[in-house]
């Protein structure tokens, strides 16, 4: 059962991680039956690392069974420039854990192209998206010049990155690209690919994920200092805002989730 505070979006938290990957699994699966019925398509956006294991019950009943699988499109938030079938491959990971076990077809995963350097492949990945807005599968803002994926599924990493989007870092600034490349990644690998924040903050629905204790400043830092159920704006606006990636994830005509287990928001109150 969550619990739920004030904050930047509506905030659960779970005392186990089994009932997060519960409701997470739940969340992600109503998104798709509304999106597939308003849209008739499902336009995800998947982070790697600890998120594939997060949706892991999707690969299970009921969801084998209720969701349209062939409705969705898939996407990564971010990429690392490795080989497709490297340990770090966000993508190998998502097939290995995820992809491989449900029925989305194969052509509807949308993956870097991991033969060419990685400027390119973050042009190309850019212009696969382009496409798909073009034919409808991915919803355009119209708010922004931006895609509208349905749902971004990010993670909160211990210093508030998201997505390859790391504290301080120029990427933080780029605004008009969707997709941009960064070479010196403060976590390995160096180079990788990611989703810009106004790609981010022009969808539907974003989630973010965290889950341990390492979390718990970056959220708190992220979602503000609640106090009582009021978040604590001063101790908010006195960091610097690029300090935390996270805090820069705010959707313009959207919702934010955060699905947070106990530890992860022990700073939250
Ligand atoms: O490097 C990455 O990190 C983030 C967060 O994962 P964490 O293990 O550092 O907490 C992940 O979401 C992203 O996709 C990945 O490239």
């Amino acid at each position: 059962m969550a619990d739920s505070k004030e904050g930047r979006g509506d905030i659960h938290i779970y005392s186990g991680i089994d009932d997060l990957k519960t409701e997470l699994a739940e969340y992600i699966s109503d998104l798709s039956e509304k999106s597939v019925k308003e849209r008739g398509f499902f336009s995800i956006a998947l982070s790697g690392r600890s998120v594939v294991n997060f949706i892991r019950k999707l690969t299970g009943t009921p969801y084998m069974i209720t969701v349209d699988w062939s409705k969705w499109h898939v996407f990564f938030a971010d990429e690392r420039a490795v080989a497709k079938s490297h340990p770090e491959s966000n993508y190998k990971l998502a097939k290995d854990e995820f992809l491989s076990k449900v029925p989305i077809p194969s052509s509807h995963v949308c993956s870097i192209n991991d033969n060419v350097e990685v400027g390119i492949a973050a042009q190309e990945y850019q212009f696969a998206i382009r496409q798909h807005v073009k034919s409808h599968r991915v919803a355009a803002s119209v708010c922004t010049d931006c895609p509208r994926f349905d749902l971004v599924l990010l993670e909160l990493g211990p210093d508030g990155h998201v997505a390859s989007l790391f504290p301080g870092h120029t990427a933080l600034c780029v605004a008009h690209d969707w997709v941009t490349h960064i070479v010196d990644s403060p976590r390995p690998p160096p180079e990788r690919i990611t989703f810009t924040l106004p790609v981010i903050n022009s969808a539907c629905n974003v989630a973010i994920v965290a889950v341990g204790d390492d979390k718990a400043d970056a959220v708190r830092f992220a979602v503000g200092h609640t106090t009582g159920g009021n978040v604590d704006w001063e101790d908010y606006e006195s960091a610097d805002a690029d300090s935390s990636p996270a805090r820069l994830v705010d959707p313009m005509d959207g919702k934010l989730v955060w699905f947070l287990d106990s530890c992860a928001a022990s700073n939250l109150n």
